[in-house]
């Protein structure tokens, strides 16, 4: 039986990430591989013209999934009927900036784009925002379109996720496919914390804590999580640019492993709606490990934290409290 394509929104289309993303989607790499796909591309007038160009190279590139692409710079037609909305769109920080610096020019858009998404899209949209302060334009959005349940307002952590597996993979010198259940927690931001106390590592078909085999804890609880935590600095230092194809491609891991589910026995990391777990203030956009079935994330629940973890946990949660009325001064 033939199945209905999906509208898939992207804001911020004609960007770097905007660019590394769409093809990737219309290849099936966000919904898989049977999934026929109609994208709609948000971009604001300056970038009208390449945007255009986007839409000629999807034609061109003859994707069997694509069944459509509305390309527009106005914000009701974009988000007219989309079941998913990756939110794109914003200015990234250059060398030298925090994320929350490019937060005065971010927070407004979604603020704005909260209500276009909340009125149009379709009733059960997920929405996964990626433009920094990640965590905090999810909140703004969230806040300013209440009609739309939380759990379906999620922001992007699972690129530090994937980092922290590749730090790993590349330190025991094993297949990163063979890493799992690292934790980021909290903040897209240099606070994260990337926690491998309950992370393993699968080798000759049993599983060993990544702790038991790294073997030297000094490196674990300092040069691991600095480098993850200063990942996107790094790059921007090298690319004169922030990062981009990692960045698509662990959007497309958010979405496919929220809407068709994680592995048994798998967690990943998404930034979601706290509901006071791990004693994080309710109502922040907090990053946590979750699984998901059917549609729905979960967060994995009982893990133990001991008092290393527990300071960063707070730290970073604290961070958000101060992105919070942050933001809230801006919008004033
Ligand atoms: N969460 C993450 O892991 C992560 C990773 C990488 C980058 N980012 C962030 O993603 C964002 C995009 O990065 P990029 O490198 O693609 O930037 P970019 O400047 O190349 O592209 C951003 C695009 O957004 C467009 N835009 C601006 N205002 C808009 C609006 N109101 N509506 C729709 N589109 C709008 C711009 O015209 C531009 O085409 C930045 O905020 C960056 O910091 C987040
Ligand atoms: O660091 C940035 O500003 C870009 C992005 O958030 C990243 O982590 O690569």
């Amino acid at each position: 039986m033939a199945t209905d394509p999906l509208r898939v929104l992207v804001t911020g289309a004609a960007g770097q990430i905007g660019y590394a993303l769409v093809p990737m989607i219309a290849r099936g790499a966000m919904l898989g591989p049977d999934q026929p796909i109609i994208l709609h591309m948000l971009d604001i007038e300056p970038a009208a013209e390449a945007l255009k160009g986007v839409k000629m190279e999807l034609i061109d590139a003859a994707f069997p999934l694509l069944k459509g692409v509305v390309a527009t710079t106005d914000v009701v037609e974009a988000c007219k009927g989309v079941n998913v909305a990756v939110m794109v769109g914003g200015f990234p920080r250059k060398e030298g900036m925090e994320r929350k610096d490019v937060m005065s020019k971010n927070v407004s858009i979604y603020k704005a784009q909260a209500s276009a998404l909340e009125q149009h899209a379709a009733p059960d949209c997920k929405v996964l925002v990626v433009a920094n302060p990640a965590n905090t334009n999810a909140l703004i959005l969230k806040e300013f379109a209440p009609s739309i349940p939380e759990k379906n307002i999620t922001c992007l952590t699972r690129l530090d996720h994937n980092r922290a597996l590749g730090q790993i993979s590349e330190r025991l010198n094993v297949h990163v496919g063979d890493v799992k259940n690292v934790i980021i927690w909290g903040n897209h931001s240099s606070t994260q914390y990337p926690d491998v106390n309950h992370a393993t590592v699968t080798t000759n078909g049993s599983q060993k804590p990544v702790r038991e085999l790294v073997a030297d804890d000094k490196w674990l609880n300092s040069e691991f999580i600095t480098t993850v935590q200063q990942r996107g600095a790094a790059i921007i230092k090298a690319r004169k640019l922030s990062s981009a194809l990692s960045a698509a491609s662990s959007a497309c891991d958010h979405i496919r492993d929220w809407v068709l589910g994680t592995p048994k026995g798998t967690w990943v990391s998404m930034g979601v709606y706290s509901d006071g777990s791990y004693g994080i203030q309710p109502g922040l956009i907090y990053s946590f490990p979750v699984t998901c079935e059917k549609g729905e994330w979960k967060i994995v629940q009982g893990l133990k934290i001991d008092q290393f973890s527990r300071e960063k946990m707070d730290n970073t949660a604290q961070e958000l409290i101060e992105e919070k009325s942050l933001a809230y001064s801006c919008l004033n």
